[in-house]
């Protein structure tokens, strides 16, 4: 790997690489990369979209490249599968008095709010086709018409899009322009899910205590130990950076002050619900089972569950069982089991368990 792609010095001053550093934490290489490309393309008006999965931080893209970006006016985000369709136009073009039932006054849009600054759609890919042909006009003429007025106001901002679609195949299918896909999608900037970059994990726990140690103080602070780290570094993190926060506010609250071990570090990373307790558990030969209306319930309550993870925790605490029934003794826990013994140690030590005696 060649050195400029792993320094941002050259495109960018000490500060700018302190406060691009404080904003969007992680240093491995795949961080270092997204980066040095950040500061590259943030002082150009090119059109950016960031790809990647859900909470790997496109926003946090966003943020840096307006950051970087040296242009004087607002960030303007808008969450285009947040907006109900009928609400959308008139969020980003404004509306005249009177455009519509409700339109009591006038009010600019997003668009213009955006003035001289940045425009942040998010979920692009969810726009309705008939603003997605609005938008494109706004790109092209640099103009934008309010609902219900007819004055055309001349509009400066710099556009960057992100979408968890796949938006070729959303063009292939007819669900996307592919004129507006070529027109804002100039410059891909892609963010790496947190398990492609596990070793960032210390660095983010560590700026989120940081913030922690700020808002409570620095003695209800929980600490991560090295088998907690080990075991979030070996997590599929479907959930990516929102998730490794919802796990660290999930410690900060159950282990206030207190050193988090494997096991602490096992069950935050559970999805809670997931399990059925003991009592619901069917018996018989599907006893081992999770109970099927519980894992329904919790589908439908989450907007996705990772089953490799998933299933690895359920192996974990089934593994957990059957040492504590064997007070400890790995041949007849593996035997409970039916594997190998070799296989079960191969597994404990892939899967951080230590409770074993023998
Ligand atoms: N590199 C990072 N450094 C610090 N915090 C981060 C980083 N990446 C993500 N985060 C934090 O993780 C959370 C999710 O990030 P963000 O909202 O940017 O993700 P996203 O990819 O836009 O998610 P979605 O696809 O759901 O819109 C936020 O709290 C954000 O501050």
């Amino acid at each position: 790997m060649s050195t400029h792609w792993t320094s941002i010095s050259a495109a960018t001053t000490p500060d700018q690489d302190l406060r691009l550093a404080h904003l969007l934490v992680g240093e491995s290489p795949a961080m270092a990369r997204l980066k040095t490309m950040i500061a590259r393309v943030a002082p150009s008006p090119l059109p950016v979209m960031v790809q990647g999965p859900t909470g790997a931080g496109k926003e946090v893209v966003t943020q840096a490249v307006h950051m970087l970006s040296g242009r004087p006016g607002p960030l303007v985000a808008v969450n285009c599968a947040a907006i109900p369709a009928d609400l959308l136009e008139s969020e980003l073009f404004g509306h005249e008095k009177g455009a519509f039932t409700g339109a009591t006054d006038r009010r600019p849009g997003r668009v213009e709010q955006a003035q001289g600054g940045t425009l942040f759609l998010d979920e692009i890919g969810d726009m309705p086709p008939a603003l997605q042909a609005k938008l494109l006009r706004v790109l092209e003429t640099r103009r934008v018409q309010r609902l219900g007025g007819r004055e055309e106001i001349e509009v400066d901002f710099r556009l960057v899009t992100a979408t968890h679609r796949d938006l070729s195949q959303e063009v292939a299918v007819g669900r996307f322009r592919q004129d507006l896909f070529y027109r804002i999608n100039v410059i891909g900037l892609s963010v790496p899910g947190l398990s492609d970059r596990s070793e960032d994990i210390p660095a983010l726990l560590d700026a989120m205590l940081a913030r922690y140690r700020v808002e409570a103080g620095p003695g209800m602070a929980p600490r991560f130990s090295t088998a907690a780290l080990r075991l979030f570094s070996a997590h599929v993190w479907p959930g990516n950076v929102r998730e490794l926060r919802n796990v660290f506010d999930r410690a900060a609250v159950l282990f206030p002050g207190e050193e988090i071990g494997a096991d602490d570090a096992r069950m935050l990373m559970m999805v809670p619900g997931l399990m059925a307790t003991d009592a619901e558990m069917p018996q018989g030969p599907r006893s081992a089972l999770p109970d099927a209306d519980g894992l329904r319930k919790m589908l439908e309550g989450a907007p996705s569950l990772h089953l490799r993870s998933y299933l690895q925790d359920i192996e974990v605490a089934l593994i957990e069982a059957a040492l504590d029934l064997n007070k400890g003794c790995v041949a007849q826990a593996a035997r409970s089991l039916r594997l190998k013994r070799t296989t079960m140690i191969e597994k404990m030590k892939k899967l951080s368990i230590t409770r074993a005696i023998a």
